[in-house]
């Protein structure tokens, strides 16, 4: 029987993609914190709110809240300072938004004396070639997730959600002290729903990853509990 492994190393984040607060709550009841950290995106939050996440926090979670925020820089700023105050561990924004948006944003938690990990969305795991052309942007997406990653760091945030297809590349060129959390993964033989650049949990891990952000091969399993644990043993 292996142990648990420690919170400091959890390193899968669930994405709580579901439409009710009850739904989620039932399905976090049978998760243990020290395996785990959870992810708040935009179909929760609208239903369950700040107090839900502050109830997740209160069970001894780790909380990446998954707003990816994108607007003007004073409203972004204003929006991280709101995201700070519930005590989250991670928060996200589009690094597409620009650098001002994002430094605003970073310099906004300075007040904070623990602030929010802060990350930024380069480009969408769901995405491939085609669908950056018809945003007339007629690069890999590779190419893209490089310059959006290069910009993010130069704007003094802690990382990127990537693919852990471009994590090798990320290293490489950006090196180890820079958070790159990647969801679209998919352990061998799962759905790959609408992922696009996917990748299996040790394959993700063993190219360099922070984090592996997982939502539906472990919430959609027959057997929740399992299926992380499953994920878990394979990236020992
Ligand atoms: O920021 C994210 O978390 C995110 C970025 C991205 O590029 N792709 C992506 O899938 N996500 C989120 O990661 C989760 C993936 O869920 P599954 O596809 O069910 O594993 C969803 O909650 C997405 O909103």
């Amino acid at each position: 029987m292996t142990q648990p492994i420690l919170e400091q190393d959890a390193k899968v984040l669930i994405a709580l993609d579901f439409a009710t607060a009850n739904g989620a709550l039932s399905f976090v009841d049978q998760l243990n914190p020290n395996e785990c950290r959870l992810k708040v995106g935009k179909e929760l939050f609208a239903v369950a709110g700040p107090d839900f996440v502050k109830a997740l926090i209160a069970k001894g979670f780790d909380v990446f809240l998954d707003l990816k925020y994108h607007d003007i820089p004073n409203t972004v700023a204003k929006a991280v300072q709101a995201a700070a105050r519930m005590g989250v561990w991670m928060v996200n924004v589009h690094a597409s938004g620009g650098s001002k948006m994002m430094k605003a944003a970073k310099e906004a938690l300075a007040e904070f004396e623990k602030p929010p990990l802060l990350i930024a969305v380069t480009v969408l795991t769901s995405m491939q070639q085609e669908d950056l052309a018809e945003l007339g942007l007629d690069i890999e997406p590779k190419e893209q997730v490089l310059r959006l990653a290069k910009l993010t760091k130069a704007s003094g945030l802690d990382g990127v959600v990537c693919s852990a297809q471009e994590v090798t590349m990320l290293r490489e060129e950006i090196g180890d002290d820079f958070c790159l959390v990647t969801p679209g993964i998919r352990p061998a033989g799962s759905d790959v729903n609408d992922q696009k650049r996917i990748m299996t949990p040790p394959d993700a891990m063993q190219a360099g990853s922070s984090y592996l952000v997982i939502g539906r091969p472990i919430t959609k399993a027959e057997n929740p509990v399992a299926a992380l644990a499953a994920i878990n043993d394979s990236l020992r």
